[in-house]
């Protein structure tokens, strides 16, 4: 399996809660390569988690296209998203021990997680995937003995038990030290550079953040940025929309009238003063 592409279009999910609806995701234009490796962020609430879920098929877009390879999202039955998650799609959700089960070793979890894929899969071993992630030596091992960062490798393994064409990580490195962070960073990547998987991970740690290549920024359910190897950018919409980054935002409340012209390839941005304007 090689890496699959996501591509949203004008992506919107509301939840309705108790009376009231929340509008997570209101409007989400995203291309992501097959083979990408690329890091979601964004503030609490920004919407990260559950556009993960939507490309996980765990969630159903309310509005707007929303392809995964040559999966329709959008459109799927239950049963074609289910087939979809066990074989096309590995996710690890936001705290490894939902990802496990507590009283198998390692390689049974894997096994566990095989047992779903689709039968004309050819599957690794699950010591080929525990090789993979870095826990080859603990395949047997108790998982009440592994350390936190061995437990959420051993969740990521999980996750790639099927070699899935796409790997979707909620906080995979959140909760711990920097030695295991690193560590789980790097069997990502191995598992990117070495399978080709498309790899899409939440993170809020900024230090993880600068060392991937792309990252996605989510701002109030919207991109609000793009980064590339640690250098941020505005990107314009499909509407041709700018979401301004924060430090011009502050300058240009809403409301503001800008003349926006161009001099040479160099674009202005320039506040016209308004009659009773303060
Ligand atoms: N099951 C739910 N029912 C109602 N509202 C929800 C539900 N899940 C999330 N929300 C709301 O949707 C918005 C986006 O939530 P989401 O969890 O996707 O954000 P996030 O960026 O992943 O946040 P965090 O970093 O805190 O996990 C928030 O306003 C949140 O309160």
């Amino acid at each position: 399996m090689t890496g699959l592409a996501i591509s949203t279009t004008g992506l919107v999910h509301i939840y309705r809660a108790h009376g009231h609806d929340v509008a997570a995701l209101s409007g989400i234009g995203i291309s992501v390569r097959p083979g990408e490796l690329v890091g979601l962020l964004g503030p609490s609430g920004a919407g990260k988690s559950t556009l993960l879920q939507l490309c996980g098929g765990l969630l159903t877009p309310s509005a707007g296209r929303l392809q995964v390879g040559e999966h329709n999202v959008a459109t799927m039955t239950d049963t074609e998203l289910d087939r979809m998650r066990s074989g096309d799609v590995g996710i690890v959700l936001q705290g490894a021990g939902r990802n496990l089960i507590p009283y198998l070793t390692p390689a049974d979890n894997i096994r566990y997680a095989q047992q779903a894929a689709p039968d004309e899969r050819d599957l690794p071993t699950p010591e080929a995937i525990l090789e993979l992630v870095g826990l080859g030596n603990h395949a047997a091992t108790p998982l009440s003995q592994l350390t936190p960062g061995q437990v959420q490798l051993c969740a990521v393994a999980v996750g790639i038990a099927t070699l899935p064409g796409l790997l979707l990580a909620d906080e995979p490195t959140s909760q711990l030290d920097h030695h295991a962070r690193d560590e789980v960073l790097a069997a990502l990547r191995t598992i990117n550079s070495e399978t080709g998987m498309t790899v899409l991970l939440v993170t809020h740690d900024p230090e993880v953040a600068a060392t991937l290549p792309r990252t996605i920024t989510i701002r109030d359910g919207r991109i609000a940025s793009e980064g590339r190897s640690g250098e941020e950018y505005a990107v314009v919409a499909v509407d041709g929309s700018l979401p301004l980054p924060p430090h011009v935002a502050e300058l240009l409340p809403a409301g503001t009238l800008v003349q926006v012209t161009t001099d040479d390839g160099v674009i202005r941005l320039t506040p016209v003063e308004q009659e009773g304007n303060q």
